[in-house]
């Protein structure tokens, strides 16, 4: 079976005004189907660059990258996109903002409307389907997002820390639905994140990156118990530590590599 993406040898250069900048070299890693995998590192080190590379967004400068096997060439409903920021529309009922990328899509059926009111339920969402975004909570918003972004069958979920912006408690309330949720339908994820905690919670890999360029710098695999448990149970599972440990060593050590200072 091909791996849901494959990426080979990405080198992206954003070129401005001010010059030139290797945002990513030759990176390479493998997502294959219904696997979760994280993304950490240091800010600016390509983390969403690679995001959206994946999504077709941007075309990367060097490398490639593959959707099932096909290369990317550009936005595919295959892909979807949830970020930190929920972007509903406030002028929209929480129903029609479900339904705002399958109309993008084109004409939205009777039978994805009713898979969009299926899905809110599912988020416990029922009650407020009709309400305004202005009268949810930041949680309650996020799980819209999530209904909207699922409710157009896409394969793979790119996730650009969409957590980060939630309380504690709210944030773990979230990793366990979404992770349920795309467990069950055996979907691939990337997740972005700073929290190394969530990224472990999650993932069946880590992927650890250095910058200046950007670049993977260690590839972990998350032990089996830990895999199986859900993100709340992971937290207390043997190894869990262990490998928490080894990712904080990394990232302190390019820190200690740069000094300490931003660049
Ligand atoms: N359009 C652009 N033009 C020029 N440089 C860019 C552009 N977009 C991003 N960059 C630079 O490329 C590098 C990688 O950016 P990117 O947003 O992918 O990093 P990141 O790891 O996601 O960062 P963070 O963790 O802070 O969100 C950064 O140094 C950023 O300033």
């Amino acid at each position: 079976m091909k791996p849901a993406v494959g990426i080979r040898d990405l080198t992206h250069v954003y070129v401005s005004g001010k010059g030139a900048f290797v945002a990513l070299e030759r990176v390479g890693f493998t997502l294959e189907a219904g696997e979760f995998v994280s993304l950490v590192g240091p800010s600016g080190c390509g983390k969403t660059t690679i995001l959206s590379i994946i999504a077709g967004l941007i075309e990367p400068t060097e490398g490639n990258v593959e959707i099932g096997g096909r290369p990317v060439v550009g936005p595919s409903h295959k892909v979807g996109y949830m970020l930190q920021h929920d972007y509903l529309f406030p002028w929209r009922t929480i129903l029609a903002n479900s339904l705002i990328g399958l109309e993008l899509h084109g004409k939205v059926t009777g039978e994805q409307r009713k898979e969009a009111v299926r899905l809110l339920a599912e988020m416990g969402l029922e009650d407020v389907a009709g309400k305004y975004p202005g009268q949810l909570s930041g949680g309650m918003r996020q799980r819209v997002a999530l209904v909207r972004t699922l409710v157009t069958s896409p394969d793979i979920l790119l996730l650009d820390e969409p957590f980060s912006a939630l309380d504690y408690q709210t944030k773990l309330v979230l990793e366990q639905l979404v992770s349920e949720t795309l467990k069950a339908r055996r979907k691939s994820a990337v997740l972005v994140t700073h929290d190394i905690t969530e990224a472990i919670a999650m993932s069946d890999k880590v992927i650890v990156m250095d910058r200046g360029p950007g670049r993977v710098r260690r590839e972990l695999a998350v032990p089996e118990p830990i895999r199986e448990a859900s993100p709340m149970k992971a937290r207390e599972m043997p190894g869990f530590h262990a490998l928490f440990n080894e990712i904080w060593g990394e990232l302190e050590e390019m820190e200690a590599r740069r000094g300490g200072h931003d660049d």
